[in-house]
């Protein structure tokens, strides 16, 4: 099969889909790899280090989608590349269709097979090509909230450590998954006042363990969003319903509430964001302010750090996109996580989260597959 990677076009976004070491085990299963020049730029991999590593360079994205048997990007394909897809090519990347509608009747009408990295799921129960940014981007959401906190930048000027004599700052994380784990973790670590919101009881009980008393745990009920919404200095929404959009938690009216100057760091918001007042934005204008509330609503937080991010990423979608490079389609008919990874293919939406939210008729994969 020939593998494409052109270079990613999102605002700011620096990660490639496919690293040099990646080219290098699909060259050595007997794949071409076609790269786009530059794509690895953000990196700091130049075209030399893919042709060493055996993949051709081409001079446009255009050859890279004209020429690839499957497409392995990063982030969702924007306008400009969702017309290049065809019938019989495979997109291998994130999409995160449920809260786009425009890009979701823009896969179907190019009749493309789609693989959403966020719902290819393990025989753990986890998201494994979703967790890796999950880890980074939890991460990050502290970093983001603590800078956005200070007064220059718009928030109420406190310290998240504090220091000896005075309080520390709250932390209130609004689901306890892969991304509220490792937020916590970070503003545990700076010597936050930290409180984890979750709905799953066994998930409370897990944090708990982890933390041994260091985070507080709470059910998530509208009475305990409220109270520690309005006691926090940054709130981290980081809830998922998997292929669904997140849900709204924090209403307009809840902002009143809030500290003036706090901060919420909405990393739910490629799924559409958990907080009413939440619209996505971006890394050159990552911040704006609602009654008073700073929101920090980027989509693709993990390029910010794209060499760390990019081998992470990499590290989880080399398995899978293997198999679809090896055995095309039957890769997905044979693999339970990589049908519930399918969500468009042939014109169809094959995830029934991604239908509902957009009031399309959902599809069994294998049905769609042979037909
Ligand atoms: N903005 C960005 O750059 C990035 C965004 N994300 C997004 O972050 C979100 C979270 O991802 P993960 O942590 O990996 O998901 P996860 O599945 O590991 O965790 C989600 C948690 O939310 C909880 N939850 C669901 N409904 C809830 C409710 N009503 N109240 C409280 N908790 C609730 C679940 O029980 C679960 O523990 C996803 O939308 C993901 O796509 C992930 C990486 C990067
Ligand atoms: C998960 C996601 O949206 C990202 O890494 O950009
Ligand atoms: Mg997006």
């Amino acid at each position: 099969m020939r593998v494409g990677c052109p270079k990613e076009i999102k605002n700011h976004e620096y990660r490639v889909g496919l690293t040099p070491g990646s080219v290098r085990e699909y060259v050595t299963h007997g794949h071409d790899v076609l790269v786009e020049t530059g794509a690895g730029a953000g990196i700091g991999a130049d075209d030399a280090a893919y042709m060493a590593a055996g993949a051709k360079i081409a001079k446009t994205a255009e050859e890279v989608f004209a020429k690839s048997d499957m497409i392995v990007k990063v982030k969702e394909p924007q306008p400009s590349e969702w017309v290049q897809l065809r019938e019989g090519q495979i997109l291998y990347t994130y999409l995160h269709l449920a809260p786009d509608p425009a890009q979701t009747s823009g896969l179907v009408e190019s009749g493309v097979t789609a693989i959403a990295y966020e719902t290819v799921t393990d025989d753990r129960g986890g998201l494994p090509l979703l967790a890796p940014m999950s880890e980074v981007a939890g991460r990050l959401a502290i970093q983001a909230g603590a800078t956005a906190l200070q007064k220059a930048n718009g928030g109420r000027g406190v310290l998240l450590g504090g220091v000896p004599g005075v309080l520390p700052g709250k932390v209130t994380v609004i689901g306890g998954g892969v991304v509220g784990l490792n937020a916590a973790k970070m503003a545990a670590g700076l010597g936050a006042d930290v409180t984890i919101i979750d709905r799953s009881i066994p998930r409370l009980r897990q944090l708990d363990d982890i933390f041994n008393g260091r985070v507080h745990t709470r059910y998530s009920t509208v009475e305990a969003l409220e109270e520690e919404c309005f006691s926090a200095d940054v709130i981290v929404g980081a809830v998922l319903i998997p292929g669904a959009a997140a849900p709204k938690l924090v209403s307009r009216e809840m902002l009143s509430g809030m500290k003036k100057g706090a901060v919420l760091v909405d990393v739910a918001i490629d799924q559409g964001g958990c907080f009413e007042t939440s619209h996505a934005t971006t890394h050159a204008e990552p911040t704006y302010e609602v009654d008073g509330v700073i929101h920090y609503c980027v989509a693709n937080m993990p390029g910010a750090v794209p060499v760390t991010s990019a081998h992470a990423l990499n590290n989880a979608t080399l398995h899978y996109g293997l198999q679809l490079a090896n055995r095309g389609l039957k890769a997905i008919v044979d693999d339970q996580h990589l049908r519930n990874g399918l969500n468009v293919h042939k014109g169809r939406i094959t995830n029934q989260a991604v239908a509902e939210a957009l009031g399309y008729e959902m599809v069994e994969p294998r049905a769609v597959i042979a037909a």
